[in-house]
């Protein structure tokens, strides 16, 4: 039974994949409420509220996946995540309507000062020239940030009559044409823009991305949103130039910190502001509960997870044409590790056939997930498995080729180690299964699962009789045995399966026999 903590408010009705699987246990609790059961819990799903540490991550070492109810990870700590093999996962476009709605009631609300307004009308008082607004018609909108959410103000805004400019360093030429907006640098966009909305993630490069310095490079009057995260425009900056009469106003949904107790800005007339409400629609939080709980049931019934922030997305149809490569790569990967106990410095894989209709970074990943684990404690996945491999020094290549020989596909894995080399080659037959093909130059053909026992040595006479024979002293029934050669009386390879791992004791026996060159006990778990 999977144990789950929703350690933030998210809607219940968006629950409902996670209610219904009978393989989970739904604990709501915050996560100081939760003290006692962190050891158990194996995925977290989180608002904006519970900032997910690294400490808080190591105190939970069954977690698996860390979900975000939302767009914004920046409450979460990606990097310790990735490095502990925890799949981070969010909800990209549940809140994406909501929050340019929200933006865009924000802008109205500013150039009219409807807030303002009321608190004066419900103070009895009746003081229609005190609040004389702008019309958003004709106005230069700056979106700052093009993603979604800053994409769907553009189009609200055009509507409006407005004209709408753009600074996102990573919109191409081809879809601002589109979008029919003026893209600009953000130097340009400052002087031009009436008002400017942010809509970037809260990054080192975004954070003071709008401060004292450019903005004295606005217009006198201008009028400054921020509905993406506090820090993107410096509020101790803004709210100097607001005090000064340089900006006219600013409508403010994220602080810094949050909640922003006695914060300054907040005592201006001219800064409008709410809690952090972006996303709080009906619709946006119902969208982005569905979305996580769905993520985290189809990750722990082991399928793709479809908006990984630390795994490359991968749909179902995908995954599951790629799976048969990725359990048979993940099978040669433990195979290599097993039968080269040494220190290995380098890994290459080369694919060829039709392996390649996919993104062979997964199966390379899959690969060293099965090579790690029966050498490090710490599970490596796919999240972190490129990142362990660079810590460890072990250089990772990937090739491509036509030559399959014969096979429809064809994959070598090649390791140097730092004593010997070994290469084996798989593939994937249909209706028939994973097959390992060739190991160390030796053609071969077995299935890579089970106890296995892999013997270099001489091919002279008696050798199998004399290995047959220790086995049966010691009452192992050999299960299926494949032989092989390059020619007669030179190395040889015998490769035998058995019901039990053999034991430490055969072993030892088996190595002290003549024209034994080594051998290795190769245990494989099915997939
Ligand atoms: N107030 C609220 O309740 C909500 C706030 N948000 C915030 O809004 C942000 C944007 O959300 P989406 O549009 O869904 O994300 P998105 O990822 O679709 O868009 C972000 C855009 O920012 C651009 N960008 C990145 N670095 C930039 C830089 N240095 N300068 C200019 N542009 C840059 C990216 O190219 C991308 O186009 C989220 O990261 C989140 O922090 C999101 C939802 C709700
Ligand atoms: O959970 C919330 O309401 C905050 C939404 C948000 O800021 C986000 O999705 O980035």
């Amino acid at each position: 039974m999977y144990q789950i903590l929703v350690a933030d408010a998210i809607k219940p009705e968006g629950l409902g994949p996670l209610l219904e699987s009978p393989k989970v246990h739904l604990i709501e609790k915050t996560v100081v409420e939760a003290k006692h059961q962190l050891h158990e819990i194996d995925a977290i799903l989180v608002r904006s509220a519970t900032t997910v540490t690294e400490e808080l991550i190591s105190s939970m070492p069954n977690l698996k996946i860390i979900a975000r109810a939302g767009v914004g990870i920046d409450n979460i700590d990606v990097p310790a995540a990735t490095k502990r093999g925890i799949v981070v996962v969010n909800a990209p476009d549940g809140n994406t309507i909501s929050t340019a709605e929200h933006t865009f009631a924000m802008m109205a609300a500013l150039m009219r000062h409807i807030p303002q307004a009321r608190a004066s009308l419900k103070n009895g008082e009746w003081k229609r020239s005190s609040f004389i607004g702008t019309e958003l018609y004709g106005k230069n909108l700056g979106i700052v940030g093009m993603g979604r959410i800053g994409s769907e103000i553009a189009k609200r805004a055009k509507v409006f009559g407005m004209d709408v400019l753009v600074y996102d360093p990573f919109l191409t030429s081809d879809r601002a044409k589109k979008m029919g907006v003026t893209s600009l640098e953000l130097a340009k966009l400052l002087t031009l823009a009436d008002i400017i909305t942010v809509h970037t993630p809260l990054t080192p490069e975004t954070r003071n991305l709008i401060n004292k310095k450019n903005l004295l490079t606005c217009k006198k009057g201008v009028y400054l949103l921020n509905c993406a995260r506090g820090g993107i425009i410096n509020e101790e900056d803004l709210y100097e130039l607001i005090i000064k009469g340089h900006i006219a106003g600013a409508a403010i949904d994220v602080f810094a910190e949050e909640p922003p107790l006695g914060h300054q800005l907040l005592e201006l007339d001219s800064v409008i502001a709410t809690p952090h409400l972006g996303a709080s629609t009906k619709e946006a939080q119902l969208n982005v509960a569905t979305q996580v709980a769905q993520e985290v049931l189809s990750f722990l019934n082991g399928n793709p997870v479809t908006s990984s922030i630390n795994l490359p997305a991968i749909s179902k149809e995908v995954f599951a044409k790629v799976q048969p490569f990725y359990e048979l790569i993940k099978q040669m990967g433990s195979i290599v590790s097993q039968s080269m106990p040494e220190g290995i410095h380098e890994i290459t894989v080369n694919y060829a056939g039709e392996v390649l209709d996919f993104d062979t970074s997964i199966l390379t990943k899959s690969l060293l997930s099965g090579f790690f684990k029966s050498r490090l404690d710490v599970p490596v996945n796919e999240v972190n498995a490129f990142l362990i491999a660079k810590e460890r020094g072990l250089t990772i290549g990937e090739k491509t080729s036509h030559d399959t020989f014969g096979y429809s596909n064809f994959i070598t894995v090649t390791a140097k180690g730092d004593n010997r080399q070994l290469g084996i080659s798989g593939t994937y037959v249909d209706h028939y299964g994973s097959r390992i093909v060739r190991l160390n130059d030796f053609t071969i053909d077995f299935h890579p699962e089970g106890n296995l026992l892999y013997v270099q040595h001489m091919d002279r006479p008696g050798v199998i009789g004399r290995v047959g024979k220790i086995l049966g002293d010691h009452g192992e029934n050999i299960a299926t045995m494949q032989v092989g050669r390059k020619q007669a009386g030179g190395e040889a390879i015998m490769l035998l399966s058995f019901d039990n791992p053999l034991s430490d004791d055969i072993l030892r026996k088996l190595k002290q026999l003549d024209d034994i060159t080594f051998l290795y006990r190769i245990t494989l778990h099915g997939s």
